[in-house]
């Protein structure tokens, strides 16, 4: 049985209220009063008393708020927790329900930016299409970056919105405010997916019709996975020889492990693709006009796809039982469900994110993007739909759901920045509360207060100035000195909410400005891409004197440098990619380390006795004390452990980071009056070093998740590529007219592979890398390794 939720017992709380005859004779104002003692019977007062307020304030809505209440009695398994707070404010839910905030994300070139490009046409925000790599060179609204454009490739997310007519049941149109953010699908970009996924309520996984899942997609379903983020799948490419939607839906099952199912079938394939048939509604559907801005719906379903459309509609009903209570009670009593049984299951299934519904069509040949749209409103969440939690610092950071009401304390997520013409931008979600004009805010982070000086909403490079912007939107503002992923908050609420995952670097290079007068240039702009983008760090190495910059893989450099060049004028000269080693101990070693001078003055004196072995995993590190009768202080342990962390930070083997070692200190020695904070940090790395190299310790490398992909006459080749490259094959796919390896690859056995691929392929292979895990180097690369530090380290003294 499941445990009582907070949703559940809220809904106790208020459907007792719902229940009781006083509630419903004496109307309103007494339930208020008396719902509010309930909710903070059950632990969430603070928040929701303002929203009761308001609640009161608008006093014309109670009949439907009453009704609401009255139908939850009656069905309390229906009712979720954003219901009812939605349903105490009617006004307020009737704003979030117009509202969503999604992503497109997919693997590189499915058609993000090509889809979203017709998502703002047939929105009216844009005027005209134009293509990625088009040949009137203008390029799609989302890429505005000059690189991006050239390269045909999307490197930061870019933000937009727009608005979506779609009729509802009795035949109204009903307006709905879409806020959209398209995302890079290059892996080396993840980074924007993973900010973006964080303050999205939904996505549009988009697939092509001809490769169905491939490597990116996985990774975007992790990330998607790892913010609960629900999402609907959109088949793209229809048009293309080879297309087949129903691959696509079966990998989605079968390697994403998301039960999926397509709502649509297509009629025709490749050349001959003309639209779709709506599994829900029994209708096909075509694109006329010029650009596909009109459709035209009909009950006739062609012969020619008749058997298959009843064959997916009864697939989707049956999958939809498989994780919708409702609908797999219809399914038992053999009911035929009706449209808004199956609509409302697939909202309940997606939301809860127990199913994707799939779309399909071709964004480039104008066909069935609108029907993807109107997915989007049927199917994925509005802002109260989706449970957003901020820890409570000033309550043991305890977890407390924000409630997407203009009418609360201020709330919001600072999860992108960027420096813009007119200085820097902050991307802001607000999760509570309204965000004003020239309202003063707090950085949760370090207290400081900030004044919003300029509020705009974002259209891709284009920006319009706005007043305020209420809960469950998504703006930008100028002016804020933030870290990307700071809470910001009225200063009433002691609120901070999590950032996002920032993977770690893999791949370094030197770098410096070919010519020195730049150097001023030269720091601003390394300044400015490491505040806008966390996996881009900076480093200046003391011993080689050189500045290193390392991401996420050798094109995220890449695109630093060039972006250097065109933006700030400078150019660089980098020296070869490094690789981002570890070093790790290799048995348990004690100790018993004596750090003792005492020539006259004040001594040194320090002993540390204890062991170091590998904790088991290859992670982090520990430090850990067990002294017992206190042969060393508290705050001569202080400095031990600080001692240990810096000898982790630059290990004795090669100089890379230490990972998945434990000190542990568990006696020692203290003198009256030459022991020191000092003394006692020296001799604790003095005992990490002879205890990690007695140890037989090993050099780590980043070992890569590869995946290639190319025509399948090129097979033999590629494979032949990757074994000279010492690359472990786990497993080939063949497709119609091509074909997939994933292998393991070292990162230090890949630089250079692309234009390897590129020449064995004639440019038509791709592949992606992203980093797994590390693994020791083979003993060969370990010595060559160490042989180099020593002769560098050597070499440095002569000087
Ligand atoms: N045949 C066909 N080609 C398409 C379709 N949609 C997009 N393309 C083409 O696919 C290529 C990639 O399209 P983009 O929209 O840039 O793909 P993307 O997923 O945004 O690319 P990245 O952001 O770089 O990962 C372009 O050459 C498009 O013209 C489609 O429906 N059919």
């Amino acid at each position: 049985m499941r445990s009582p939720s907070l949703a559940r017992l809220q809904y106790r709380a208020v459907s007792g209220l719902a229940r009781s005859s006083r509630f419903q004779s004496q109307g309103l104002l007494q339930s208020r009063c008396a719902s509010t003692a309930a909710l903070r019977s059950s632990g969430v007062a603070p928040a929701y008393q303002s929203v009761l307020k308001t609640w009161e304030q608008r006093r014309n809505a109670s009949a439907t708020a009453s009704a609401v209440l009255e139908a939850a009695a009656a069905s309390p398994d229906t009712l979720s927790q954003a219901a009812i707070i939605d349903n105490l404010d009617p006004v307020e839910a009737a704003r979030l329900d117009k509202v969503r905030n999604i992503g497109i994300a997919a693997h590189i070139d499915s058609g993000k930016t090509t889809c979203t490009e017709r998502v703002l046409f047939y929105t009216g925000r844009i005027k005209a299409i134009h293509e990625v790599r088009g040949r009137d060179s203008v390029g799609a609204k989302m890429d505005s970056m000059d690189l991006e454009r050239e390269k045909g490739i999307t490197i930061q997310s870019a933000a937009t919105f727009c608005d979506w007519v779609k009729k509802d049941k009795e035949g109204q149109d009903q307006k709905y405010h879409i806020n959209l953010i398209d995302t890079p699908g290059h892996i080396d970009f993840t980074i924007e997916v993973e900010r973006a996924l964080r303050v999205l309520d939904g996505a549009v996984m988009i697939l092509c019709a001809v490769s169905g899942v491939q490597s990116q997609t996985i990774t975007v379903d992790r990330q998607m996975r790892r913010y609960n983020v629900p999402r609907i799948s959109f088949v793209n490419k229809m048009d293309r020889m080879g297309a087949n939607p129903f691959k696509a839906v079966d990998q989605i099952n079968s390697k994403l492990k998301i039960p999926a199912a397509a709502v649509q079938v297509p009629i025709g394939a490749e050349d001959e693709f003309e639209g779709v048939v709506d599994l829900i509604r029994m209708k096909a559907i075509y694109n006329v006009g010029e650009s596909g801005e009109t459709l035209k719906e009909t009950d006739e379903i062609p012969d020619k796809v008749k058997d298959i459309a009843n064959e997916r509609r009864a697939m989707l009903i049956e999958t939809l039982a498989d994780v919708d209570d409702e609908m797999a009670e219809l399914f038992l009593d053999e009911i035929e469900p009706n449209e808004d049984q199956i609509r409302a299951a697939i909202r309940r299934a997606t939301i809860g994110l127990k199913f994707t519904p799939v779309f399909m069509g071709s964004a480039l040949a104008n066909k069935s993007v609108q029907p993807m749209l109107d997915g989007v409103i049927d199917f994925l969440p509005n802002p109260a739909e989706v449970e957003n939690l901020a820890l409570d610092q000033k309550r043991n950071e305890a977890s407390v759901k924000l409630v997407p009401y203009n009418s609360l304390p201020f709330v919001g997520l600072a999860f992108k920045l960027e420096e813009s013409n007119f200085g820097q931008l902050t991307y802001i979600r607000v999760y509570q509360g309204t965000l004003r004009k020239s309202a003063n805010v707090f950085n949760a982070r370090n207290n400081k207060k900030v004044k919003i000086p300029r509020i705009v909403r974002m259209h891709s490079n284009e920006m319009e100035e706005v007043n305020e912007i209420g809960a469950g939107e998504i703006c930008a503002v100028f002016g804020v000195e933030c870290a990307s992923g700071d809470t910001f908050t009225d200063g009433q609420l002691g609120y901070s909410m999590s950032s996002m995952f920032v993977p770690e670097p893999v791949i370094s290079l030197s770098i410096k400005p070919k010519q020195s007068k730049d150097a001023a240039n030269f720091s601003k702009a390394m300044a400015r891409f490491q505040r806008e983008d966390p996996t881009f760090r900076v480093t200046y190495d003391n011993e080689s004197e050189q500045t290193i910059i390392s991401g996420m893989g050798e094109l995220h450099l890449d695109i630093y440098v060039e972006r250097m060049r065109r933006e700030y004028r400078v150019d660089c000269e980098t020296g070869q990619p490094q690789v981002a080693y570890r070093e790790t101990i290799g048995h348990r070693v004690e100790f018993d380390h004596l750090l003792k001078k005492q020539t006259g003055g004040a001594g040194d004196y320090a002993r540390v006795m204890g062991w170091m072995e590998p904790t088991g995993t290859l992670e982090e590190n520990k430090f850990e004390q067990q002294i017992v009768g206190g042969s060393i202080s508290e705050k001569f342990l202080y400095a031990c452990e600080k001692g240990f962390n810096l000898s982790a930070e630059k290990g004795p083997l090669v100089g890379h980071k230490v990972l998945g070692t434990r000190m542990v200190i568990n006696d020692g020695a203290t003198h009256m009056t030459d022991s020191s904070e000092m003394a006692f940090k020296n001799a604790t790395q003095q005992a990490f070093r002879k205890a990690f190299m007695d140890s037989q310790p090993a050099i780590l490398e980043p070992l890569m998740k590869t995946v290639v992909t190319a025509p399948s006459e090129f097979q033999g080749d590629v494979i032949a590529l990757l074994n000279k490259r010492g690359a472990t094959i786990n497993d080939t796919e063949t497709g119609v007219d091509e074909f997939t390896i994933y292998a393991d690859c070292s990162l230090n056995g890949m630089f250079g592979f692309s234009s390897n691929l590129r020449a064995a392929t004639q440019g038509k292979g791709e592949y992606q890398m992203e980093f797994s895990h590390y693994e020791k180097a083979p003993p060969q690369v370990q010595k060559e390794l160490i042989a180099k530090y020593i002769k560098a380290q050597a070499d440095r003294n002569k000087k």
